[in-house]
């Protein structure tokens, strides 16, 4: 059975007071109502870098909650003004880095090969990936969006170990659906999630393909969760906005 996983991608959200609040109000709650329990959701919180430490010391061993960054440097270390390295991450304990999020593709420009260097990176210090790739409307409406996300994971991930590539988490984010209210209906989002497997195993096989998880991303909140989740090839989601409410977070992790 695959691994099933919501994550919050806090964004740039929250001051520190809240961001303290919002993460005491989820690990106060006990595992029946997380909704780890009965399925073996795992929940992965990603707040600003930051937040990352004060988080961490709010957390409880028995919870399966863990930590992530929302980013990585793509070079070791150095001159790199405002940058935050991998190693400086895995000191402070963090187990996962989202790469690859589109807004950091639009905004910050980082291409396939960036991301492939940080996914080098983050294997390096012993944390795992959780890859996003997606495509805009326009692709999707000229018909190229399925060949444009199967790019984005062949220059990205595709130089990767078998070992290391069955670590991955996918995300598949269709930017059209990002904060726009506007989800991916759970048709669209099998088809893709169904492709992106298929896309693995061409290169990795079937075995590692069924063991990937592939979250969706987009708009997901507690009224859309049970339809996506219930896909046969969605494992979990990314969640923006509707993971900064502990009981709309919780309530998505109790979708499947
Ligand atoms: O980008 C996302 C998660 O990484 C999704 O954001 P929203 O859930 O706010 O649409």
């Amino acid at each position: 059975m695959r691994q099933k996983i919501v994550a919050g991608n806090w964004k740039m959200n929250l001051t520190k007071e809240e961001a303290q609040s919002l993460t005491s109000e989820i690990v106060g709650m006990n595992n029946d109502e997380l909704g780890t329990n009965q399925k073996e959701v795992k929940l992965i919180i990603c707040p600003s870098f930051i937040h990352i430490s004060t988080i961490k010391s709010l957390f409880k061993s028995s919870k399966n909650i863990y930590l992530g960054a929302q980013n990585v440097a793509s070079q070791e270390k150095g001159a790199y003004t405002g940058e935050i390295s991998a190693a400086m991450l895995s000191s402070y304990q963090v187990e996962y880095v989202i790469i690859g999020h589109s807004e950091r593709r639009q905004y910050f420009k980082e291409s396939n090969q960036e991301i492939a260097q940080k996914i080098d990176l983050i294997f390096a210090n012993k944390m795992l990936p959780i890859f996003c790739c997606g495509e805009t409307l326009e692709l999707r409406e000229e018909g190229n969006h399925v060949e444009f996300i199967k790019n984005q994971i062949s220059e990205s991930l595709f130089h990767l170990s078998a070992s290391e590539f069955e670590k991955v988490i996918v995300a598949y984010e269709p930017i059209w659906a990002i904060g726009t209210g506007k989800t991916a209906s759970s048709e669209q989002a099998q088809e893709i999630h169904a492709e992106i497997r298929k896309h693995i195993s061409s290169k990795y096989g079937k075995e590692i393909a069924d063991k990937t998880p592939i979250l969706y991303g987009g708009s997901c909140k507690p009224s859309n969760a049970k339809e996506i989740f219930a896909c046969p090839d969605v494992d979990g989601g990314l969640i923006g906005g509707a993971a900064l409410k502990s009981r709309d977070f919780v309530e998505i992790a109790k979708s499947f």
